[in-house]
């Protein structure tokens, strides 16, 4: 941990339409940390996660990345936004990991791993590709379709994809939400050692009891705000906010 902000988000508001999803939201995350972000269905995790790579655009309030500044607007109008080269050079400093996977159905999972290393002219995007789905597994998997391997192994090849990069920082879209019960530890057990390298990991999960032993902070989010957040033992096992406490009790 060097101590440098790597996320930097205030007063994030965005609705859809007149449903306010986020409702003005401050939150810091240090370079080096591992974040999570819980809270109820609908509370706007996934909202407020796809802000940070851009994918989803503020009403209001700023999201400052990797020291970079993102969608910011003011109440009269938009003050900056970055273009689309800038949005996409901001991205290859950005790891994604979606809920759904998003693998290239019709490419294998070699070429879905070297895909964005080839479009930025990386060296030896093959050598390296092979070498990260060795570590996460399913370096045997390397000429297969993502159809002929399980949601799992899927979800694996997807993280080594968004490591391709060398991301600075890596979000996950609940990683683990569309997976069976029994591919859940697999994966969860990839960000695992993924926290242990000191890249910053922002995310979003139902998993509490996995946020507890992997985050450093937690962030508990609902209907739009952000309700309590610190130290995941403080958030997780001694809660000072009822809603908070309600949702807790609930999910562990
Ligand atoms: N593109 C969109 N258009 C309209 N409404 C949307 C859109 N994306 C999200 N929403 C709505 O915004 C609210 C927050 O969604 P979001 O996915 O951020 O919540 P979440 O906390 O991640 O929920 P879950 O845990 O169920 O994924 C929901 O009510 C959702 O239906």
């Amino acid at each position: 941990m060097n101590g440098k902000t790597a996320v930097e988000i205030r007063g994030a508001t965005k609705s859809f339409g007149t449903h306010r999803v986020l409702d003005g939201i401050d939150l810091d995350i240090r370079a080096g940390q591992v974040a999570a972000v819980i809270g109820p269905s609908g509370a706007g995790k996934s909202t407020l996660l796809r802000t940070i790579n851009h994918l989803d655009q503020l009403d209001l309030g700023y999201v400052k990345v990797l020291g970079e500044l993102i969608g910011v607007r003011e109440h009269r109008g938009r003050l900056h936004e970055l273009g689309d080269r800038a949005i996409r050079q901001q991205r290859s400093r950005i790891g994604f990991v979606f809920q759904n996977f998003n693998l290239f159905p019709h490419l294998t999972i070699l070429e879905n791993v070297t895909e964005a290393p080839r479009a930025h002219r990386r060296p030896t995007p093959e050598k390296r590709a092979l070498e990260l789905l060795e570590k996460v597994g399913i370096a045997e998997k390397a000429h297969a379709y993502p159809r002929q391997l399980s949601g799992g192994q899927q979800q694996r090849a997807a993280i080594a994809r968004a490591l391709a990069l060398e991301p600075e920082l890596i979000l996950f879209d609940e990683p683990t939400s569309a997976l069976d019960p029994e591919l859940v530890g697999e994966v969860l057990a990839v960000i695992k050692e993924l926290a242990r390298t000191g890249t910053t990991l922002v995310i979003v999960t139902h998993e509490i009891a996995f946020a507890r032993e992997v985050a450093d902070l937690v962030f508990f989010l609902d209907g739009g705000r952000l309700i309590e957040h610190g130290p995941a033992a403080d958030v997780i096992d001694n809660p000072q906010h009822p809603r908070t406490r309600e949702f807790i009790g609930k999910v562990l």
